[in-house]
Parts: C-alpha cells; sequence; structure tokens
C-alpha cells in the first residue's frame, strides 16, 4: 500500500505513532511527516479518522492490546521507531481502572516486547501525573520518591521502569519524557486533570462564560503541544551517548487557574470565570507536582521551551481567532 516511497525517503525512520489520533498524536505526525516524508510515519489508532487526517498520511487500524496484529503492523511496514501514544489518561482512568489497567499496562507490555524483538526505537510519554503526594513537589526532580494515587500514574511508573529495565537487559533503544499538562488549539484533551487549561481558550471565544473545575490556586506545569511534539523530536534524535538517563523531565511554565484567567482576560476582558470543583480531578492535581525540574533534559540534549505564558495564549487565541473567523 503505501510501501511505495521514494528512495530519499528511504533513508529515514520508518515510523508508527499507537493512539494516534488523540490530543497529541495528529500534531506529532505532521511534524515527523515533515521531517522524515509522508509515507515514513503511520498514524494508527482505535478510532474512525476525520476526512483530513485520513487523506493526511497513511493511518492504519492498531489494537495495542493485540500482539499478534501490532507485530503484523511492525513487520509489514518495516517500522524501525515506535511512538506509543496509547493511554488512559489520569480523569478517565480513575473512571474505569479495569481498562486503564489494560491499556497503560497490558498495551504497554506488548509494545515493549514487540519492540525489542525487531530492534525498534521506542518513546513511551511519561507525564507529570507519575508523582505523588510524597514526592517534593515544588520543584519535583527527575529522581525522587515517586508513589502516584492514580491508576494513570502507578502505569506510567511501571512504563518508566520497565522501558529502562529492557534497555538496560535486552539493549533496548527506550526514550521517555515526562509531559507536564499539554495546551493545544486544534486538538482536544482526552479526559485529564489538566483539561481545564485547553477548555478555557474555548469557552471565552464561544460563551465568555468559564466553570473550572479545580480551585483557583491549583500550581501545575503546562506546556504549549509545538514544544512538547519539538522536544519528542529532540529526544528520538539525539545521539544515544548524550542521554544519561532515559526517562527525562521537561518543563516550561507553570501557573493556576487564577493565573491562566487573568492572562485570558488581557484578551477577552469580559470573561466571566466561576469555580465549581470536581472533587477527583482536585485530589489528582493536589498530589502532582507544582513545578518541575528539567535541569537534566537541558544540559544533556539541549532542551529549550519556546512558550511561556502570555505567548501561549497570544498563540491560542491566534489560532482560534481565526478558525472561528473562517
Ligand atoms: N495530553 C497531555 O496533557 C499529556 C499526555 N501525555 C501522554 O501522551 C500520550 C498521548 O496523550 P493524548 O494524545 O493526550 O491522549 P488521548 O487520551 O487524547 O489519546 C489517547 C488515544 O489512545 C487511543 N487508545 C485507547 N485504547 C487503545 C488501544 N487499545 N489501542 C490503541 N489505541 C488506543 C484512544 O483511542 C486515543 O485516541 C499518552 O500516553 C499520555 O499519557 C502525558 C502527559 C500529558
Ligand atoms: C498531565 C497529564 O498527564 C494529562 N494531561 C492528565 O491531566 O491526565
Amino acid at each position: 500500500m503505501w510501501d511505495s516511497f521514494s528512495f530519499s525517503e528511504s533513508d529515514h525512520p520508518r515510523v508508527l505513532i499507537t493512539g494516534g489520533l488523540g490530543q497529541l498524536g495528529v500534531g506529532l505526525a505532521k511534524l515527523l511527516r515533515k521531517r522524515f516524508g509522508r509515507n515514513n510515519v503511520i498514524l494508527s489508532d482505535i478510532r474512525k479518522p476525520a476526512d483530513n487526517v485520513f487523506y493526511s498520511g497513511p493511518f492504519i487500524y492498531t489494537d495495542i492490546l493485540d500482539y499478534k496484529n501490532l507485530r503484523e503492523i511492525v513487520v509489514n511496514n518495516r517500522i524501525t521507531w515506535l511512538f506509543h501514544y496509547s493511554a488512559l489518561l489520569s480523569a478517565v482512568g480513575e473512571a474505569n481502572v479495569p481498562l486503564a489497567r489494560a491499556v497503560n499496562i497490558t498495551g504497554l507490555h506488548n509494545v515493549l516486547d514487540i519492540a525489542a524483538e525487531h530492534n525498534l526505537r521506542l518513546f513511551v510519554p511519561s507525564t507529570i501525573g507519575a508523582f505523588g503526594p510524597t514526592s517534593p513537589r515544588d520543584p519535583t526532580p527527575d529522581l525522587c520518591i515517586q508513589r502516584p494515587r492514580t491508576i494513570y500514574g502507578v502505569s506510567k511508573v511501571h512504563a518508566e521502569l520497565m522501558g529502562e529495565y529492557y534497555h538496560y537487559r535486552y539493549g533496548l533503544d527506550f526514550r521517555c519524557l515526562r509531559y507536564p499538562g499539554i495546551i493545544s488549539a486544534d486538538s482536544q484533551p482526552g479526559g485529564g486533570t489538566t483539561d481545564y487549561a485547553v477548555q478555557i481558550f474555548h469557552d471565552a471565544i464561544k460563551t465568555g462564560k468559564f466553570q473550572c473545575n479545580l480551585k483557583p490556586d491549583t500550581r501545575l506545569p503546562m506546556m504549549y503541544i509545538d514544544d512538547c511534539l519539538k522536544a519528542t523530536l529532540e529526544v528520538m534524535e539525539a545521539p544515544s551517548e548524550t542521554l544519561s538517563m532515559r526517562t527525562y523531565n521537561i518543563s516550561a511554565m507553570s501557573f493556576t487557574p487564577e493565573e491562566l484567567a487573568q492572562e485570558v482576560q488581557k484578551h477577552v476582558p469580559e470573561l466571566q470565570v466561576t469555580y465549581k470543583v470536581d472533587d477527583v480531578r482536585q485530589a489528582i492535581a493536589d498530589s502532582w507536582p507544582m513545578n518541575f525540574d528539567d535541569r537534566n533534559a537541558r544540559r544533556d540534549w539541549g532542551w529549550k521551551h519556546d512558550y511561556d505564558l502570555p505567548e501561549l495564549v497570544t498563540t491560542m487565541f491566534n489560532f482560534l481567532g481565526e478558525e472561528s473567523r473562517s
């Protein structure tokens, strides 16, 4: 099918993205296709893609819980790099623990075994949610106590440890970044604790009213999607010998709902913000890092963010404003 790539494209990695139809996967595919060629990057998920996604490059059905199906896709498409994005996020994970355990833990086992068997370079994202109430929260370093209290966090600590174990035991080229809450304009978050920081922009434009499900002073690390995807590509391209670790924190900014609302009100002064706390999300947020220490990423492979809070808010309104005018 999409094996008819051009000669120059054959020098590039052959990429598979699992769980690619969520908040982050489509943007990642776009970035990787620009770099490695359209046909060298296969987006996959268990959901049906929108027309614009389907026609923008190769898409294939892949259920990470189906080991044989996943292995067949890796073999038939001669995959060399795998970005494993499938997951249930923190809030939806608490609402369906058995499914989160299956997707986030059993699914990861399938991915690890196939990656090790076929000598893939494997990226698995972790999260600020891999820390818990007994971790130092301000700031949170790469190496410290990790006792998360969500199935999401537990599964991500498991992924970090299993990936590192496969690296040291079997030589798997495993790379992992702990993402903050990611903010994007053209894709919706999939059921996390940081989702409010995306919703506020849509509500500010549509209704001028926003009801926040976290307390006004809840401080969490956040990042604009372009920085997140840039870091992901950079760590995958970094020479192996520059990586003193296999799991890194990355950071860009940290803010509270109140601080975000104030910045948003510079663009939409009439925005009214009210607070109706969701107890599950609040308890999760209260156990997560407030500030993230990413000095090791900056030192080892030159990580540097481009977007701070004012830049993020301006970029979001530029994008959403253009969209609502078109
Ligand atoms: N968006 C964020 O703020 C952050 C995301 N991350 C991580 O980045 C990765 C991508 O996140 P998002 O795109 O936001 O997630 P998302 O929840 O928006 O998308 C996850 C995708 O996984 C797919 N999926 C579920 N079960 C599957 C299965 N059995 N087989 C294949 N695919 C399946 C879903 O259909 C969905 O499209 C996740 O691993 C997440 O933990 C980490 C920290 C922050
Ligand atoms: C920070 C994350 O991992 C995610 N956005 C969530 O809130 O669950």
